[in-house]
């Protein structure tokens, strides 16, 4: 009877040793993988925020030894604030995500964006967070640059044809929403095409660039300016007053500081592809046409057409002048 007893206890014991040895190889497993794997590794307690251990590909990408590294606070390697961390905190904890992306500061002081696949993992009787860190900042940055190519003008760095179109949308939906009026207006350079002729193409993309500053230092910030193509520039006036009359007023201020600001002289430095700079003083002047509309069944491109004949009209008449279109008031 006790014998028996002896021999299950030994084979419990026995049993027990066995799970132990497999714990602590299948630890050691993990720890040489952790320690030698080139992907960087962080294991952070959730809790106190503590990077309880950090593998030598993380030493070397973050530039802390590391024995600072680990028992370092995470948040001296998060760049941004707690507010915008927490949220992805909780999702992580709670496994609703797993897939981040981060600003993270570097021990020289440098910000590169990562990714970080986390998974909880229990790691010596805590749980922690298993965060393994891709640095995406080149990736990211080749993806701003395209979407810049599509949505910005190269030349002047203005909203282009493409991103203006949906920003006139934007702008008649809230008006159809608020019924407060919208203003859009075409602006077009007076005999561009002789400055081009006269002094060079150079000298033509200077001109739009300063146009474009111009440009941007009339409205404000919740309105748009657009560079169209060549000389022509839009811009979408939002949230005008409910009354036709005081929209009507409200964009003829703003048409009228565009046309003003925009015939003061320019300086252009011409002949740039010598060391030396001439520079310049030169006289342009723009046409405008403007359509005031409170958006009910109006639709884009007859705002547009409606914007571009008063254009037209404001040349015809003599150019440096500013056109209303009646059509649609
Ligand atoms: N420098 C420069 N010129 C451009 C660019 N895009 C278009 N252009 C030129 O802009 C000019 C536009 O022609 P027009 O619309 O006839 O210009 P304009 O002389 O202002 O004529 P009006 O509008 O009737 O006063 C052409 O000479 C184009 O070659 C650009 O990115 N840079």
């Amino acid at each position: 009877m006790i014998g028996n007893l002896t021999d299950e206890i030994n084979t419990v014991l026995l049993k027990k040793n066995n799970v132990i040895n497999a714990l602590r190889e299948s630890e050691a497993h993990f720890h040489q993988l952790f320690d030698r794997h080139s992907s960087i590794m962080l294991l952070i307690d959730y809790q106190s925020r503590i990077i309880v251990d950090a593998n030598p590909a993380a030493a070397k990408f973050y530039g802390y030894p590391l024995e600072i590294l680990r028992g370092m606070d995470v948040s001296l390697i998060n760049a941004q604030p707690e507010s915008e961390i927490y949220p992805q905190r909780q999702k992580a904890i709670i496994g609703e995500q797993n897939k981040f992306i981060f600003d993270h500061r570097l021990a020289n002081g440098e910000i590169r964006t990562v990714e970080a696949h986390i998974s909880i993992v229990r790691y010596k009787g805590n749980n922690l967070f298993f965060s393994i860190i891709h640095d995406v900042t080149e990736r990211k940055q080749s993806e701003e640059q395209i979407r810049n190519l599509a949505f910005y003008d190269a030349l002047t760095q203005l909203p282009n044809r493409h991103l203006f179109i949906d920003r006139l949308s934007q702008v008649m939906a809230t008006s159809k929403r608020n019924g407060q009026h919208a203003a859009l207006m075409m602006i077009d350079l007076d005999n561009f095409k002789t400055l081009n002729d006269t002094y060079g193409h150079g000298a033509g993309d200077l001109l739009l660039i300063e146009v474009a500053s111009r440009l941007k230092s009339c409205i404000r910030g919740l309105d748009t300016v657009a560079r169209f193509g060549g000389d022509e520039f839009v811009v979408a006036l939002n949230e005008l007053g409910t009354d036709k009359n005081q929209a009507m007023t409200q964009a003829r201020v703003v048409a009228e500081k565009i046309r003003t600001t925009l015939s003061n002289p320019y300086s252009l430095c011409i002949n740039q592809t010598t060391n030396s700079c001439a520079v310049i003083e030169y006289h342009c002047t723009a046409s405008i046409g403007v359509t005031v509309f409170v958006s009910k069944h109006e639709c884009q491109d007859d705002l547009l057409r409606w914007a571009d004949m008063a254009m037209y009209s404001a040349k015809e008449a003599g150019q440096n002048l500013i056109s209303f279109s009646n059509i649609n008031l």
